[in-house]
């Protein structure tokens, strides 16, 4: 008879097979097969009456008109040829019908694919001649954006039903297809199965170059159980969120497309981060959750004084973090001048669609540091990344995940998908992590950001969060910087607050009294501003570069 493994229930880790089980209630999959994300979220119960309102204008689209939306644009998609398959790029801002443009696609088997709308129009084409749409959503300005040398029909984001149709590549307008009564188009609908594609995100680039993750309905379907058990697990009461994060990434279209809308929540939407529309929609909407990234949380501590002096805060009660570390450092300084609002963390991938670690309660994310407990029916490893094998509890290696939000593969890329996922469903990271004795991961670093200096290996990210502690230091970077002798040693660009005049040798003195020898920093710059993709990544390779050509023209 086989012996049932023997779970810590502290950990959750396994010690016969040396996995970490979710320490969550179990989130059980809807039983039927044939099942699509739309059809899935827009038959949750719920008491929501409003679900987007423009942050900018005030327009809202309550619940009754999303779906009554979603439906007229799908069943012009269906008029206009769109069948189960087809792939539809969106390229557009933040916007309330951002989410009536996903869900209609999907909800016809057809697969969306977004992008970011400052990618060049080289890139751009890039992701079409990859991914192969055969329409585009977007909007008049970025048009141009399109330009490349595959045409593509085009779908005009606009909520004027009756904007001109003035250029040869415009197919219709949003406007026009939301005004379609008679749905006729969905009788013929093709039947969907969970296993079929539903998204094609592409990765934010920030370690190499940016590949499709092909995401499923269940995928989809798993991650908005996730969302629902984390938000509305003890009470359902109404709540209002803001959408400041993109919603062509991951983080955001998990949140604000689909898993937020299947419990009612309110989502005020700003088209683009700008602090004060921030703070103003947070004041004039009662907004009660925040998610970000870690940079605007940065932000906010800095500008303290100023933002409690001129805005009404009071209804805030939550700043979700994710998409980018965030230290102890900055978690601290936050509460300390924003008290009344908690900070949740949350930690995912693309490849993991959305969420696959997060704190949910205020004691969980006392915990300072960690990016939390693994998502409910989420298992972990941590592999040695030298010796291929899984470690116990508080040993640092490699984070491998599996369970039901793991992405189907990477799209037309049979290599980078086998080295990423093995056989057995497990996903490698590429995040270098350990789990606690609770069950908690805490983000070393990534693997592929190590500096290797001497053939030891240095956090960049370790450095970084020392470097916030400095008072007169508001931002900061770490890259390793290519030597000779000892392969790669540790380089920082450093953003001093006004009126610093902190010097090279002082920040390097700073560090250099609290690291090992080894981690210390051997080079200092000075910059206005500290590169960030979206998602609050610190953009390395764009300093790395920087680094070599301002080396070269010294030389
Ligand atoms: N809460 C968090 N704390 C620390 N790091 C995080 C957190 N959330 C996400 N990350 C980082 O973001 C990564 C996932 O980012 P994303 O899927 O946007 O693309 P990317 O990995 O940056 O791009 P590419 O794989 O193309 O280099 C994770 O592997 C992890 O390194």
């Amino acid at each position: 008879m086989a012996s049932t493994p023997t779970v810590d229930a502290r950990s959750g880790f396994c010690s016969s097979n040396s996995v970490f089980y979710s320490k969550r209630r179990p989130i059980p999959l809807p039983p039927n097969d044939s099942l699509d994300i739309t059809t899935f979220i827009s038959s949750q119960a719920h008491r929501g009456n409003v679900a987007f309102i423009d942050g900018s204008t005030g327009q809202q689209l309550t619940y009754v008109q999303l779906w009554d939306a979603v439906r007229s644009v799908a069943s012009s998609l269906s008029d206009m040829g769109i069948r189960k398959g087809h792939v539809v790029l969106l390229l557009s801002p933040n916007s309330i019908f951002f989410p009536v443009v996903c869900l209609a696609v999907m909800s016809l088997g057809a697969i969306i694919t977004t992008t970011n709308p400052l990618n060049t129009t080289r890139e751009i084409a890039k992701q079409i001649a990859d991914s192969k749409p055969v329409l585009a959503f977007t909007t008049r300005q970025l048009i141009p954006k399109l330009a490349g040398p595959i045409p593509l029909p085009i779908v005009l984001i606009n909520d004027e039903i009756d904007a001109p149709i003035d250029n040869k590549s415009i197919v219709n307008t949003l406007g026009r297809m939301m005004a379609n009564k008679k749905h006729d188009g969905l009788k013929s609908r093709e039947a969907i199965i969970q296993d079929d594609t539903a998204t094609l995100l592409y990765s934010s680039g920030t370690t190499g170059a940016s590949k499709g993750v092909v995401s499923s309905h269940r995928n989809l379907i798993a991650m908005v159980q996730t969302v629902i058990g984390r938000f509305y697990s003890d009470d359902n009461h109404h709540q209002t969120f803001l959408c400041t994060v993109p919603m062509f990434h991951i983080y955001g279209l998990v949140a604000f497309a689909t898993g937020l809308l299947a419990s009612g929540s309110t989502i005020v939407v700003l088209s683009k981060f700008e602090m004060h529309d921030m703070l103003l929609s947070i004041q004039r909407n009662r907004v009660s959750y925040l998610p970000l990234v870690p940079p605007i949380l940065v932000a906010l501590i800095n500008a303290a004084d100023q933002v409690k002096a001129k805005y009404d805060l009071s209804s805030l009660r939550w700043v979700l973090s994710g998409g980018a570390p965030l230290s102890k450092e900055v978690i601290e300084g936050f509460l300390e001048k924003y008290p009344m609002v908690s900070i949740l963390q949350g930690y995912g991938l693309t490849e993991s669609t959305g969420i696959g670690a997060s704190t949910d309660s205020l004691e969980e994310s006392r915990k300072y540091g960690t990016a939390g407990l693994l998502s409910a029916s989420m298992e972990a490893m941590i592999v040695d990344p030298d010796s291929g094998h899984p470690l116990a509890t508080n040993k640092t290696g490699e984070l491998w995940l599996k369970g039901p939000t793991i992405m189907k593969g990477y799209f037309s890329n049979a290599e980078a998908t086998a080295s990423t996922l093995d056989s057995k469903g497990w996903l490698r990271t590429g995040d270098l992590c350990y789990i606690d004795e609770d069950g908690f991961i805490f983000i070393v670093d990534r693997l592929k950001e190590l500096i290797k200096y001497k053939g030891y290996q240095v956090p960049p990210a370790e450095l970084e969060a020392l470097l916030l502690t400095h008072p007169e230091i508001a931002d900061a970077a770490v890259i390793p910087f290519p030597d000779e002798k000892v392969g790669q040693y540790p380089m920082a660009y450093v953003v001093r607050n006004a009126g610093s005049s902190l010097t090279e040798s002082g920040v390097m003195e700073f560090v250099g009294k609290q690291v090992a020898p080894y981690k210390r920093i051997r080079r200092v710059a000075f910059i206005d501003s500290v590169p960030k993709n979206p998602s609050g990544k610190i953009l390395r390779k764009d300093l790395i570069q920087l680094a070599a050509s301002s080396s070269s023209s010294k030389l």
